[in-house]
């Protein structure tokens, strides 16, 4: 399996955003070093996450970079990306590497040592850990876990740990050096006045 990117875009397809238009700023200038997930709005249809992963999987080929799929796995095997992401409210980790098979990449939602463990030991090949800070793209969250949160998860897992939730590139250095591989973030880039600049200040903490 080739090594994961270490800035995961996630997609924002609230009203007014447009996570196309942000992807193609971001691909020239983090390349391979980027991930990105589809994720889609609950009330999205099956056919809107397909066709939304088929357009991200076409943009992001030439660049070889990992697409995934949030939650709907079987959007995830029809489009042909990477692999996909579980939480607490999807498919077990267990079930979901059946689905994907055993070379997919799977990650896992994970916020204490404990479940972190199960996880890997049920397949995940990463793990999505947070909220680290607060958050408005997200509800009903629970509270946030800080880099100290992240730094007890990474202690106990040898897979590469995804720090999510109010990530800022600002935040990046404690992150890493809090043991977190990379970042997922939908704000830093979505919200960003200039995606492409945004995406080089995250990726300069994350070279470090
Ligand atoms: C990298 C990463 N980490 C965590 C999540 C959250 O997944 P989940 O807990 O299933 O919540 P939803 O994203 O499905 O609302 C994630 N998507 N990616
Ligand atoms: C999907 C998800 N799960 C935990 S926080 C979060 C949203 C992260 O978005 P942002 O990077 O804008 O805080
Ligand atoms: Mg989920």
């Amino acid at each position: 399996m080739p090594s994961l990117g270490r800035l995961h875009l996630i997609t924002d397809t609230r009203p007014g955003r447009d996570p196309l238009a942000v992807l193609a700023a971001v691909l020239p200038v983090a390349r391979a070093e980027l991930v990105v997930q589809v994720r889609v709005a609950e009330t999205a249809t099956d056919r809107e996450a397909y066709d939304l992963t088929q357009r991200v999987v076409r943009l992001t080929a030439p660049y070889g970079v990992t697409c995934l799929v949030n939650d709907r796995l079987h959007v995830a095997l029809a489009a042909r990306a990477a692999g996909g992401h579980v939480g607490a409210d999807d498919l077990p980790v267990t079930a979901a590497r059946q689905v994907l098979g055993p070379t997919a990449v799977l990650g896992a939602t994970a916020r204490y040592p404990g479940t972190a463990v199960e996880a890997v030991s049920a397949g995940a090949t990463y793990l999505g850990v947070g909220p680290c800070y607060a958050t408005t793209t997200k509800s009903g969250l629970p509270p946030e876990i800080g880099a100290a949160g992240v730094q007890a998860v990474a202690e106990a897992v040898d897979v590469p740990v995804i720090a999510i939730g109010g990530v800022t590139a600002a935040a990046v250095p404690e992150l890493r050096a809090a043991g977190a591989y990379g970042v997922a973030v939908v704000g830093a880039l979505s919200a960003a006045a200039d995606p492409a600049r945004a995406a080089v200040e995250l990726l300069r903490g994350l070279s470090c």
